[in-house]
């Protein structure tokens, strides 16, 4: 009797330490457990959702207006609370670097969820500069603008000395699916080309995005894209075609995936025309 359940202990043990081994090794493991089975045990749990969660750390610990304060929280959060998927603070800075090389007036962004990367790239803008995001997701997205009022990116809406010190480019967060509101943009938002894509949705819309970004003529020689995540989970299709299209010039930037010692990276690639 002690024989067995000492060895059905041990082949429990063997279990958990080899999903625990898989989860910090492989992306498609981890990704499942921590967006998945853990984000549901807690929402389970607490009665309340992982971008509420974000958004009630910031509230508690970030400074009011302060959008550096607001990032560094939501990486705190998310390397050591719980994880969430923003482009990271290790990309994050590839990200920067490629904003501050461009110098993008017109940047768009597929895939907002609670805004991490829109203030990244916001508070590297120059004053003027439009930043328009788009998301799926109503309640991301209410989260989104509640962390930009934090963080004081709506504060251009405001008088010139209340404003407190931060980004002074306006974010546009645009509610809806990005095939149906990419083919709106021009009339809709009086925007002819934008100087810079980041492209962080649902892996599966990256290329047919693409593809309607140049159908509809929103991009020039020399508009750069951005595509987060290209290793883990990964975008084979739309790699496979900037890589081998005459119409950009690509690039791998290696990295991790957010907040994981695991592979993932970005790629960048510049549209010739
Ligand atoms: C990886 S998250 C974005 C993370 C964010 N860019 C950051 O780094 O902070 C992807 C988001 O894209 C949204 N999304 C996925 N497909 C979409 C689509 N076709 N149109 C609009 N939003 C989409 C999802 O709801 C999700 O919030
Ligand atoms: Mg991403």
């Amino acid at each position: 009797m002690v024989t067995t359940v000492l060895t059905l202990l041990a082949v429990l043990a063997c279990i958990v330490l080899m999903v625990v081994w898989r989860v910090h090794t492989n992306g498609e493991w981890a990704l499942w457990w921590h967006d998945n089975y853990l984000e549901r045990i807690r929402d389970f749990l607490s009665g309340t959702t992982r971008p509420m969660r974000i958004l009630h750390y910031v509230q508690r610990s970030a400074k009011c207006g302060d959008v550096l304060s607001v990032i560094s929280a939501i990486d705190s959060f998310c390397s050591k609370v719980e994880w969430a998927m923003n482009v990271g603070d290790k990309k994050g800075e590839i990200l920067d670097a490629v904003v501050l090389e461009t110098r993008p007036r017109y940047v768009l962004e597929l895939g907002t969820y609670c805004g991490y990367s829109t203030m990244r790239i916001a508070r590297l803008l120059p004053p003027g500069a439009r930043l328009i995001t788009i998301e799926m997701n109503s309640h991301y997205a209410q989260v989104a603008k509640e962390l930009f009022q934090h963080a004081g990116l709506d504060a251009q809406d405001k008088s010139a000395e209340k404003r407190p010190a931060g980004p002074t480019c306006k974010v546009e967060l645009l509610l809806g699916s990005s095939s149906v509101l990419i083919p709106q943009l021009k009339k809709k938002l009086d925007i002819d080309k934008f100087d810079l894509v980041f492209i962080d949705h649902w892996k599966v819309s990256y290329l047919p995005d693409t593809r309607l970004l140049e159908e509809c003529g929103l991009l020039k020689s020399g508009s750069v894209l951005l595509a987060d995540n290209v290793t883990c989970p990964g975008a084979p299709d739309y790699l496979e075609y900037v890589r081998n299209s005459p119409r950009y010039r690509s690039q791998y930037f290696p990295s991790q995936l957010e907040y994981l010692q695991v592979e993932d990276g970005v790629e960048k690639s510049v549209f010739l025309g």
